[in-house]
């Protein structure tokens, strides 16, 4: 599927402020951006720079009691921000997907990886039980799971992470999202894996036009998977620009430091290998 020039989401002066016991302070600021559908946005940059802050606010996941968000998120046009916590409920995981680098995180222990599938598929698509196992089955095979009956009977502790990672994209599949949020989703994967969850995040992307903003510290994932780039720093977009723009004539001298980081980690890492 092409680049579609609709933004599915819109993000526009977003700024996130947490009240601690002696300050209040701003973890995000002036924060702009929008996702095109069947697009993938990268968001770049050193940790602790508000990457996860501005995802965990799309997805109206920070704690109200202790931070405030200002500005506009608009999913398709409808604005987010300060939506009654049951409408949300409802977007995220059918219109906006989350894929985190811990997927042990998303599941709940106690219950079977099928319980959990099938209870999401059955939440958005109206139909039997058998008929969402069938279906989670087969999005499980597409992911290239193997034995997806079996492993719908399995407890999540059960399964590797890759194999979790892997069972969150076919619940993705699943539910066709506007917009998948993948947080750092390949960071704690070993490189076949790391492989496999892209492969199958571009796959839904290009198969249902789903729009995907796509949090990672990795420019080598970054230049594989996303259209356009933006490098954060210090709670901040300081550039912003069409991939193949951003890796050959960076503009900020952040940017610059990124970029002029890597070949020195892969040297280190042949080193690594030899040593
Ligand atoms: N509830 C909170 N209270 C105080 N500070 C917070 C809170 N949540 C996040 N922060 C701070 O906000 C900043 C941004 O954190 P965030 O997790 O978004 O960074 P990140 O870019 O995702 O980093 P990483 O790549 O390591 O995940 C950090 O300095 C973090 O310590």
């Amino acid at each position: 599927m092409e680049i579609n020039q609709s933004s599915v989401l819109e993000v526009r002066d977003l700024q996130v402020k947490v009240s601690t016991k002696r300050d209040v302070l701003t973890l995000v600021q002036n924060i702009n951006f929008d996702v095109k559908q069947g697009g993938v946005l990268g968001l770049v940059g050193e940790s602790g720079c508000g990457k996860t802050v501005t995802s965990m606010s799309i997805l109206q996941l920070l704690d109200k009691k202790t931070t405030t968000i200002e500005g506009s998120i608009k999913l398709n046009g409808q604005e987010l921000n300060g939506l009654d916590p049951k409408q949300m409920r409802k977007i995220r995981g059918k219109d906006i997907a989350f894929i985190m680098q811990n997927p042990m995180n998303a599941f709940t222990p106690v219950l079977t990886i099928g319980h959990q599938f099938i209870e999401t598929i059955r939440s958005h698509i109206s139909c039997s039980k058998k008929k969402a196992t069938e279906i989670a089955i087969e999005a499980m095979h597409d992911v290239n799971l193997p034995e997806p009956a079996k492993l719908l009977k399995s407890y999540p502790f059960q399964l590797s992470g890759g194999m979790l990672q892997r069972v969150m994209i076919a619940i993705a599949a699943c539910t066709h999202p506007a917009v998948i949020i993948a947080d750092e989703p390949t960071t704690a994967l070993d490189v076949k894996n790391q492989k496999t969850v892209l492969f199958h995040l571009d796959k839904i992307r290009a198969e249902h036009g789903s729009a995907i903003l796509l949090i990672s510290h990795d420019l080598g994932v970054i230049s594989e998977m996303a259209d356009e780039v933006a490098v954060m720093q210090s709670g901040r977009i300081v550039e912003k620009a069409d991939v193949f723009q951003l890796f050959d004539n960076p503009k900020h001298a952040y940017t610059k430091t990124l970029l002029e980081a890597r070949p020195i980690l892969q040297v280190e890492e042949q080193f690594n290998h030899l040593s």
